[in-house]
Formats: C-alpha cells, sequence, structure tokens
C-alpha cells in the first residue's frame, strides 16, 4: 500500500477502549480516566504508535464523548508517551454528529477517526443489558442483532471534515464496507480530503464486510485501484478475527490496529489482560514477518502528520 510508506516499517494503532463493549464483558476493559491512561500508555510502550481513544463514565462505563471527559487522560498520556493521538468522531452510535465531533474540534489532535458510511450495527447490549452479558465463543455473532443504524451520512461526512480540518488534524477513514472506499474517493475528488489517506479497513463488525481473506484482499485491491500510493492501509479485524487479519494485513505490508476497543481477546477464549497484550501479539507477528514496528516519528512522516 503506497509505495512511499518506509518499507517494512508497520504501524501499530492500538484502540484502547471504544464504546461499545461494555464493563461486565471483561474486567480488563479500561473505563476509569486513569485506567485509560495507565493502559494507552503501556500499549504504546509495548509499540503502539498511534493511540484511538474514546471516553466512558468512570461510573456505568457508558460513553462519554464531552470534551471533559477527555480532559481528564488526554494530558497524562501526552506526558506518558510521544505517541499520536487519534480522538474518535464516532463516539457511539446513538449520538449525533454534532455530539460525536466535539473533543476532536476542541483538542485538534493529530488523528482523528472519521467512518465513511452509515451502517447497520448488529448490537444489542448498548441500552439496558449492561448486567447481563454472557459471551458465547462457539457461536458469537448469534444474539448480537438489534436494529440500529450508525448514521454517517454524506453531510455528516462533511461537516466533520469542515469541522476538523484547519486544525491540521488528519483522519483515520474507517472503511466497513467497499462501498465506503468509494465514499472516501469522492471526497478525494471534491479535493475535500488531503493525501496520503489512512484507510483503516474494518473487518467483522455485524452490517460490514467479512473477515474472509478474500474480503481482505477485495479492500486492499480495491482500494489500491482507487488511490495507487495516495493510501496507506491498515486494518482491524473485530473479535476472534482481530489477530489473523492483523496477519493478513501485515504480509501484505498493510499496518495494523488492535486494542479493546475491537476484541477482548488475546487468542481463542483467552481474555486479554490488557491493551499492551495485545500490541505485543501484533508485534510478534510483525517481527515474525521480518519487519518492524514503526514508531511515533516514523508513523508521523508515513502519514504525514502534523506532529
Ligand atoms: C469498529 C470501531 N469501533 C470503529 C471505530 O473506532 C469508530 C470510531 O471510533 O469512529
Ligand atoms: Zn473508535
Amino acid at each position: 500500500p503506497g509505495a512511499m510508506q518506509t518499507r517494512g516499517k508497520i504501524i501499530i494503532t492500538c484502540a484502547v477502549t471504544g464504546a461499545i463493549h461494555t464493563p461486565t464483558m471483561s474486567p480488563y476493559l479500561p473505563i476509569t480516566p486513569d485506567q485509560i491512561a495507565t493502559e494507552a500508555i503501556a500499549a504504546a510502550e509495548a509499540g503502539a504508535a498511534i493511540l484511538h481513544l474514546h471516553a466512558r463514565d468512570p461510573e456505568t462505563g457508558k460513553p462519554d464523548q464531552t470534551p471533559a471527559a477527555f480532559a481528564r487522560f488526554l494530558p497524562r498520556i501526552k506526558q506518558g508517551t510521544n505517541a499520536a493521538i487519534n480522538i474518535t468522531t464516532g463516539g457511539s452510535p446513538y449520538m449525533k454528529v454534532e455530539e460525536r465531533v466535539r473533543p476532536a474540534a476542541e483538542f485538534k489532535p493529530e488523528v482523528a477517526s472519521l467512518n465513511m458510511g452509515s451502517i447497520n450495527f448488529g448490537l444489542y447490549h448498548l441500552v439496558d443489558k449492561y448486567e447481563t452479558f454472557k459471551f458465547d465463543w462457539e457461536r458469537p455473532h448469534l444474539e448480537a442483532t438489534r436494529d440500529l443504524v450508525f448514521r454517517n451520512s454524506f453531510k455528516d461526512v462533511e461537516y466533520i471534515l469542515a469541522t476538523c480540518y484547519d486544525n491540521g488534524t488528519r483522519f483515520e477513514f474507517e472503511c466497513y464496507d467497499i462501498a465506503h472506499l468509494y465514499n472516501l474517493s469522492h471526497f478525494a475528488d471534491r479535493g475535500l480530503v488531503k493525501p496520503p489517506f489512512l484507510v483503516q479497513s474494518v473487518f467483522g463488525l455485524l452490517g460490514g464486510i467479512g473477515t474472509h481473506p478474500e474480503d481482505v484482499a477485495h479492500m486492499k485491491r480495491t482500494a489500491d485501484r482507487l488511490f495507487g500510493d495516495q493510501f496507506r492501509w491498515s486494518v482491524l479485524g473485530a473479535g476472534a478475527s482481530q489477530l489473523r487479519i492483523a496477519a493478513q494485513s501485515a504480509a501484505l505490508g498493510g499496518n495494523i490496529r488492535v486494542g479493546l476497543e475491537d476484541s477482548l481477546w488475546a487468542g481463542k477464549g483467552k481474555l486479554a489482560k490488557s491493551n499492551a497484550e495485545q500490541v505485543v501479539l501484533a508485534r510478534k507477528i510483525i517481527e515474525g514477518l521480518g519487519m518492524e514496528v514503526a514508531t511515533p516519528d516514523e508513523a508521523r512522516e508515513i502519514l504525514s502528520l502534523k506532529g
């Protein structure tokens, strides 16, 4: 992806907590500002060059998209690591785009996520089943259907672009399906986004593309055709597919996203005890392939971040 990417340097992004997984799903999910800061810094020490951040209500663990909630851990993270900060504009699927973009608008991070299309979001525990979740490892998606649309209309995307653009913030373009690559190409044609594009391909979320190696190859092939050397490819696999998708990407010279936002596991039926544990597993894959993990400054160069 992108002949210009420093050969063999793979960027690891760590998505520390997210908004979808709930405290009852794993005792290791960071919830409080201290837990989020500690986990983020440890993930960076393990090799994450970019930290994708959401905030939560420390009491309930529910998503909190107020700038004040982010202010409770951002300074500590910036003090504790040189990793690039990536603030979510996805928030949770229940939020309006005006609320979702506020922290990125306020803190003007080097990176912010940008979801490139609306999708049906297969979830059920967000609302009223915080206390009752029981994960069935054998049939992961069986109970995960709830009639939710994660709205990211063309106007929503334009609104976030317009709000963040003059801050020098670059985007992690979250593409949950092939159509989202074409949406990104549409905004590129209109000159509303500038290369190199960090394309974060999302695999395995109910409502988006699957996790079959053909799905991964199809996303990459399509991105290559649409963006040539104007993009830097990264992938995330939801849940059980996380490391398998990571390995396929690294083998193709692509970048990797891990973290408890995307998966609670560190292998079959084994809860990850920390974000750093998943970063170490990703590092082993990369180094096992004879490649190197990019440092934060190498990631800044590869992605043309403002630093
Ligand atoms: C699958 C991930 N939860 C996508 C995500 O990280 C969205 C965002 O924060 O903008
Ligand atoms: Zn996120």
